[in-house]
């Protein structure tokens, strides 16, 4: 599939060359706007049951880094909210920027958050992630914003590996990572249909984006800023601003779980 990233020549604006979609009518990232969205009653509670032991490996892919999770049966597993039926997990990556004022894809009254943290899941109506990933109700993101504050402990068992998946294409293992004690206490949130906020940018996506923020220290951000996006053999480029600015809404509903 054609290169893309994040840089003037090949980053969000460009993208809609190679990826049409880019344009769609239901494209990801959004400016959230809380005075707008929508309380609907009828929105279930978040039910999130992740099993520690399906955590597999981190990676760094080019564009952020992964954390995959073994995703055969269904002990790692997002119900309820706005989506029918069974997800399951099968990786998280976070999307930052090169300083922090900035790095969410999401933003709430145009506030940019200096990190945003991304948990996919796919349905399992459908056989695989593979199979998910281009249908209308294939995928649920949970987005959780980062504040800059007290360095965060959960978050430090990710930043300790990357020394070891600095450049692209490296990975390492990443046992026993429960991402529950990534996510804020309360799981008030808003949702709305979207996209995968990077290419193929498949419109798949219903996002679920916590309202509460999780803390990370500025030392904590400086780590992610000493990533790659380039490989061993190629000149260092630093995995950062790697965000795609906030899209059209048009005329999407966002609805909230909380007034
Ligand atoms: C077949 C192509 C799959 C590409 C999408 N894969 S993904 O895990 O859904 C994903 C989601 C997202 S996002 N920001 O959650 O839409 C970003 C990157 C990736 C990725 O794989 O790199
Ligand atoms: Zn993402």
């Amino acid at each position: 599939s054609h290169h893309w990233g994040y840089s003037s020549h090949d980053g969000p604006d460009k993208w809609a060359d190679h990826f049409p979609i880019a344009n769609g009518p239901r494209q990801s990232p959004i400016n959230i706007i809380p005075s707008q969205a929508q309380f609907d009653s009828s929105l279930k509670p978040l039910k999130i049951h992740y099993d520690p032991s399906t955590s597999k490996d981190i990676m760094n892919n080019g564009h952020s880094f992964q954390v995959n999770f073994l995703d055969e049966d269904d002990s790692t597993i997002l119900t309820g909210g706005p989506v029918t039926g069974t997800y399951r997990l099968t990786q998280f990556h976070c999307h930052w920027g090169a300083s922090d004022d900035k790095g969410s894809e999401h933003t709430v009254d145009g506030i940019k958050y200096p990190c945003e943290l991304h948990l996919v899941h796919w349905n399992t109506k459908y056989a695989n992630f593979g199979e998910a990933v281009d249908k209308p109700d294939g995928l649920a993101v949970i987005g959780v914003f980062l504040k800059i504050g007290s360095a965060n402990p959960r978050l430090q068992k990710v930043l300790d590996t990357f020394d070891a998946i600095k450049a692209k294409g490296h990975q390492t293992t990443f046992k026993n990572f429960d991402p529950k004690n990534l996510l804020p206490a309360s799981l008030n949130f808003w949702t709305y249909e979207g996209s995968l906020t990077t290419p193929p940018l498949f419109e798949s996506v219903t996002w679920i984006v916590l309202r509460d923020p999780i803390s990370v220290s500025s030392a904590q951000m400086e780590k992610f800023r000493k990533l790659l996006f380039s490989s061993e053999e190629e000149h260092p480029r630093c995995m950062c601003d790697n965000y795609r600015p906030p899209q059209p809404v048009k005329g999407r509903k966002v609805r909230t779980n909380f007034k």
